[in-house]
C-alpha cells in the first residue's frame, strides 16, 4: 500500500510541472499524467483492479449494432441516474429521452455497494475531500471564479440530436458516437492547429475582431527512444484553443451532455500523434488535491474525445480502456474519423472514491507505417465553472458569437 499510494503522490506531482515555452503553467492531463520535463525513471506500473472491483465491471449490451444506433433507455437511465446527465442528448427528433423527475442535488452518485475493504487504494481514499466532491454530478453550480458573464445566446436546440451511438461498456459508461463532427470540421480542427504551427512566432490568426486566437502550442513532439524513460512520456504534441476558434466543438460537445452553456469546458485541445507516439496509461480525473482545491473547478467529471482522422487496426492509435476488454485484452477504440469517444473518469468506480480507476487508459503508438497521423481533439467536462488559463485571455464568453452563427447554420 505504501509504494501505491507514494507513486500516486508523484503522479500527482508531476501535474504541477511547467511545460510551456511561454513560460505559462499549463498542464495538459489528469491523474497520472506524466510530466514532459521530469519523467519518472520507470514507467509507472498501475495495480491491476481488485477481485471487488472488477465484480461492479458491466459490460456492453449484446445487442449493441456495429454502425450505431439510438440508445435504449437503461442507458440514458443510467447516464442520469449515475453521471446526472439529466437531459443527455435531450428531446429530438428520434431521442427517446423523457423526463423522469429532476435528481435530488444532495444525493450521492449512484455507486456499487460492493465495499473496497483493505484496498490497495485506501490510503488514498484517506485524502481529506471537500463535501461538493460527494456530489460531484449535482447541478452546475450557480457560483463561478470567473468574473465571466455568458448570456447563452446560441440555441444548442438548433443541433439534431445525435443518432448513432455505440456502447462499447456500461459500467463504467463508455460511449462512441459517430458522425459526431463532419469530415470537414475534422478537418478544420485539425488546420487551426497547423496554422498556428506554422505562424508560430510569425503571423498570428486573427478572428474577426482582429483578436489574435492563435491556439497554444504546448509539447512539442519528443522522439520516442527504447529505454523506459522516453517510454514513460506521452510523445504527441497539444494544442490549447480558444474557445471561440472550435464553435461546432463547444456546440455539440455542449448539446449530447445537455449542459445550457460551456462554462464548465477547460480549454479545447487538439493532440497530434506522429507515427510512433503514443501517450502512456493514465486516468483524466485530477488529484484529490487539484480536484479539492476552493479556486479550482472540481473535479474532471466527463472526457469527451473526438478522432480526427482514421486508423485502421493495423495502424494503431487506439485508445485502450485496460480494464474494460472482459478478459485479458483491453478494450481498443479505434479511431474512427468524425467519432466521439465519451466517458466518466471520476463517479462509479469503488465508493467514496474521488475518481474511477476502472477508467484507467492510454493512447496506443500509432505504427511505423500508419497512411495517416492520428489526431483528436479533446474536452474535460468540470464539476464547477471552469476559468481558463490558456491561451491568454481565453473566455468562454468569447465563443458565444461564433457558437450562435454555427447553430444558426445548422
Ligand atoms: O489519444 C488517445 O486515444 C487518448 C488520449 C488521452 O487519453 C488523453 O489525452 O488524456
Ligand atoms: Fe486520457
Amino acid at each position: 500500500a505504501t509504494f501505491i499510494s507514494s507513486s500516486f503522490r508523484h503522479s500527482a506531482t508531476s501535474l504541477h510541472a511547467k511545460s510551456t515555452s511561454k513560460s505559462k503553467s499549463k498542464s495538459s492531463g489528469g491523474f497520472g499524467k506524466a510530466a514532459p520535463k521530469h519523467p519518472p525513471k520507470e514507467p509507472f506500473v498501475y495495480p491491476p483492479l481488485e477481485p471487488d472491483v472488477i465484480q461492479t465491471l458491466v459490460p456492453p449490451p449484446t445487442d449493441v449494432n456495429p454502425n450505431g444506433g439510438i440508445l435504449s433507455e437503461e442507458i440514458y437511465d443510467r447516464l442520469e441516474a449515475i453521471y446526472g446527465l439529466e437531459k443527455f442528448n435531450f428531446a429530438g427528433e428520434n431521442s427517446i429521452y423523457r423526463t423522469i423527475g429532476v435528481a435530488d442535488d444532495n444525493e450521492t452518485p449512484a455507486a456499487p455497494t460492493s465495499g473496497s475493504g483493505n484496498s490497495l487504494f485506501d490510503d488514498l481514499l484517506k485524502v481529506d475531500r471537500d463535501d461538493s466532491l460527494d456530489n460531484l454530478f449535482g447541478s452546475p453550480t450557480t457560483t463561478t471564479q470567473s468574473t465571466e458573464q455568458s448570456a447563452a445566446l446560441y440555441d444548442l436546440n438548433k443541433l439534431p440530436p445525435f443518432k448513432k451511438f455505440r456502447v462499447l461498456h456500461t459500467d463504467p459508461m463508455v460511449l462512441a458516437v459517430d458522425d459526431f463532427l463532419t469530415p470537414a470540421e475534422c478537418d478544420r480542427c485539425i488546420q487551426v492547429s497547423l496554422d498556428a504551427e506554422n505562424y508560430q512566432g510569425g503571423k498570428p490568426s486573427l478572428n474577426d475582431g482582429g483578436r489574435d486566437i492563435s491556439p497554444l502550442l504546448i509539447g512539442k513532439s519528443l522522439t520516442v527512444g527504447k529505454d523506459s524513460r522516453s517510454q514513460a512520456q506521452r510523445t504527441s504534441t497539444t494544442w490549447f484553443h480558444y474557445y471561440e476558434s472550435m464553435p461546432e466543438l463547444m456546440s455539440k460537445a455542449s448539446r449530447l451532455l445537455g449542459l445550457e452553456g460551456i462554462e464548465r469546458w477547460e480549454e479545447p485541445q487538439t493532440v497530434r500523434y506522429r507515427r510512433n507516439e503514443k501517450f502512456t496509461w493514465h486516468l483524466d480525473a485530477l488529484s484529490p488535491e487539484a480536484a479539492t482545491d476552493p479556486k479550482g473547478a472540481g473535479q474532471r467529471v466527463a472526457t469527451l474525445l473526438v478522432y480526427l482522422t482514421d486508423l485502421n487496426k493495423e495502424e494503431g492509435g487506439a485508445t485502450m480502456f485496460r480494464d474494460l476488454g472482459g478478459g485479458n485484452e483491453p478494450l481498443k477504440v479505434r479511431p474512427q474519423k468524425g467519432t466521439a469517444l465519451l466517458f466518466f473518469p471520476s463517479a462509479g468506480g469503488i465508493p467514496n472514491a474521488p475518481f474511477d480507476i476502472r477508467t484507467l487508459h492510454c493512447g496506443e503508438a500509432v505504427s511505423e507505417d500508419a497512411e495517416n497521423e492520428k489526431w483528436i481533439a479533446q474536452l474535460w467536462l468540470c464539476q464547477k465553472n471552469y476559468t481558463p488559463t490558456a491561451p491568454e485571455n481565453n473566455l468562454h464568453v468569447n465563443a458565444v458569437e461564433a457558437m450562435t452563427s454555427y447553430c444558426d447554420s445548422i
